[in-house]
C-alpha cells in the first residue's frame, strides 16, 4: 500500500514529506521510501508558528486561519511528492492515504496531576478535501487519552524497522528536542517487551538560540557544528546542568520547546556568567549539553545494559535528524559513549531525513489496519492504541 507521511518537527524548517510503500504489520514490516522531500513553509507562517510556540497570543480566528493555513502547506507537500513520485515513474500508481503529524505548537507532558495536553495544528478534514486523499491525523490524542505523554511515538515504528539480531541499537533522534528509542537484540525471545523509549532534551533547539542571539541573527544554525568546535566545554557548567530535573526523571517522559526554548537558555546565559566563557566556549557547552544529556540518559535509564555491552562492545547508536549532520556535536557523543559506534540510521537502511515522515506513513497504515500504533513503555499509555483520526473522503 502506498501512504503519504508528512511530519514538521520542533525546529519548524518546513514539511517533511515521504511518499512509502508498506507491506507486511509488524515483525514482517517493510517500509520503503519511494520519495522524500522537505518543503519549507513560507516565511510567513513559519515566524507565526514559531512566535505562537514561543507563547505568542491568538484569536479564535487568527487560531482557525493559522490551522487552515497549515493543513493547506501539508496538502501542497503531499500532491507535489505524488506528483514528483509519478513524473519519475510513470507507470506507477498514487498514494491512497495519508498520514500527517500536523505541526505541534503546544505540548504540556502528563503529569500526577493533569491529564497531558498535546496540540498540533494543520487539520486533517482540510488536507484531505485539498489533496482528495483520505487522511489521518491527531496520532497523539489516543494515547494521552490512555493516560500517556502523546510521545514520543516512533519507537514502535522504529523497532520493526531498524531491530538488528545482535546489537543493542539506540535510535537516537537530534532534531530541535532529542529522542532515543532503545532496541535490545531481536534474536532474545523477549526483545519486544524490552523497547523503550523517551525524549533525552534538547537536541538543537537551545544551540540555534544560542547561535542566532550570538550572531546577531546572521545566521540561525551552527553549521557542522564548526563554530563550537573552535570553543571549549566547561565542565562544571555541564555537570550543573545535567543535575537539573528534567535529566534526572525516569521515563517515560517527553518534553519541547516550552521546557527548552528561550527561557531555558536565558538562565544557561545567566549560569554562564561566572565562567566567562568565549561565544565559542558558550556553544561548546551547551553543544555538550546535548551530548551529555543523551549518553547519561542512557546510562541512567538502561544501568544493566550499558554494564553488560561495555565488555561485549556490541551497541550502537544510529543517529537522525538535522544533528547528526554536526560533526562537532557527533564528536562530543563520541567522547561521552567511548565504548560504542556511533552511526546514522541510513547506514542502517533506513533514510534519516524522512525518518519521522515515514514513521507517520506507517502510523497511518496501521491505523488502517486496525493495529495499535504507540508503545505504552515509551509514553506511559495504560494500553497499547489505535492511533489517528479518519478523514475519509465522501
Ligand atoms: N549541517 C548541519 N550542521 C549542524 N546542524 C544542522 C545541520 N543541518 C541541520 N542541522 C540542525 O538540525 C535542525 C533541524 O533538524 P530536524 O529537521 O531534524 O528537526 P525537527 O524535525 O524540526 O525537530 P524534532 O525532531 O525535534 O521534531 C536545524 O535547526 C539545525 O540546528
Ligand atoms: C509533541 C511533539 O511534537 N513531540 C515531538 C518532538 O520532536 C522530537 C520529540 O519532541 C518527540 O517527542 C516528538 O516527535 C517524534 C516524531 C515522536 O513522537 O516520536
Amino acid at each position: 500500500m502506498k501512504v503519504i507521511g508528512l511530519m514538521s518537527g520542533t525546529s519548524v524548517d518546513g514539511i517533511d514529506a515521504a511518499l512509502v510503500e508498506i507491506t507486511g504489520k509488524t515483525l514482517d514490516l517493510r517500509a520503503e521510501l519511494l520519495a522524500g522531500e522537505t518543503y519549507p513553509y513560507p516565511e510567513q507562517w513559519r515566524s507565526q508558528i514559531l512566535a505562537v510556540c514561543g507563547g505568542a497570543k491568538l484569536s479564535m480566528l487568527e487560531l482557525a486561519e493559522l490551522d487552515d493555513a497549515i493543513a493547506t502547506c501539508f496538502a501542497r507537500a503531499a500532491m507535489a511528492i505524488q506528483e514528483r513520485y509519478l513524473a519519475d515513474f510513470p507507470g506507477g500508481t498514487a498514494a491512497t492515504l495519508i498520514g500527517s503529524h500536523g505541526q505541534t505548537v503546544f505540548h504540556r507532558p502528563t503529569t500526577d496531576r493533569l491529564m497531558g495536553y498535546s496540540l498540533q495544528l494543520g487539520r486533517g478534514e482540510l488536507i484531505a478535501a485539498i489533496s482528495q486523499t483520505t487522511t489521518i491525523d491527531n496520532f497523539r490524542a489516543a494515547d494521552i487519552a490512555a493516560g500517556g505523554q502523546g510521545a514520543p511515538l516512533v519507537p514502535k515504528t522504529d523497532a520493526y524497522l531498524l531491530g538488528d539480531p545482535i546489537e543493542h541499537r539506540y535510535v537516537q533522534n537530534i532534531g530541535g528536542i532529542g529522542n532515543v528509542t532503545y532496541l535490545p537484540p531481536t534474536s532474545q525471545p523477549d526483545w519486544e517487551q524490552k523497547v523503550c523509549g523517551w525524549d533525552t532534551g534538547p537536541g538543537n533547539s537551545l544551540l540555534d538560540l544560542a547561535v542566532t542571539q550570538l550572531s546577531e541573527g546572521k545566521l540561525t544554525f551552527d553549521r557542522d557544528g564548526a563554530w563550537a568546535a573552535t570553543g571549549k566545554v566547561c565542565e562544571p557548567l555541564v555537570s550543573q546542568w545535567l543535575a537539573q530535573e528534567y535529566f534526572c526523571t525516569p521515563p517515560p517522559k517527553s518534553t519541547g520547546r516550552e521546557l527548552f526554548g528561550a527561557e531555558y537558555l536565558k538562565n544557561c546565559l545567566v549560569d554562564a556568567v561566572p565562567y566567562q566563557l568565549t561565544p565559542a566556549d558558550l556553544l561548546a557547552t551547551l553543544t555538550d549539553l546535548t551530548a551529555s544529556s543523551i549518553a547519561d540518559s542512557y546510562r541512567q535509564f538502561l544501568p544493566q545494559l550499558s554494564a553488560a555491552t561495555d565488555v561485549m562492545g556490541s551497541q550502537r547508536v544510529l543517529l537522525c535528524g538535522g544533528g547528526s549532520r554536526n560533526l562537532y556535536l557527533r564528536q562530543r557523543l563520541q567522547h561521552r559513549l567511548p565504548h560504542t559506534q556511533i552511526a546514522t540510521t541510513d547506514e542502517a537502511g533506513v533514510n534519516g531525513d524522512y525518518k519521522e515522515a515515514i514513521a507517520f506513513a506507517v502510523l497511518a497504515y496501521w491505523r488502517h489496519h486496525h493495529i495499535p500504533g504507540n508503545l505504552p513503555a515509551a509514553t506511559g499509555a495504560k494500553k497499547p492504541m489505535l492511533l489517528g483520526d479518519v478523514h475519509p473522503l465522501e
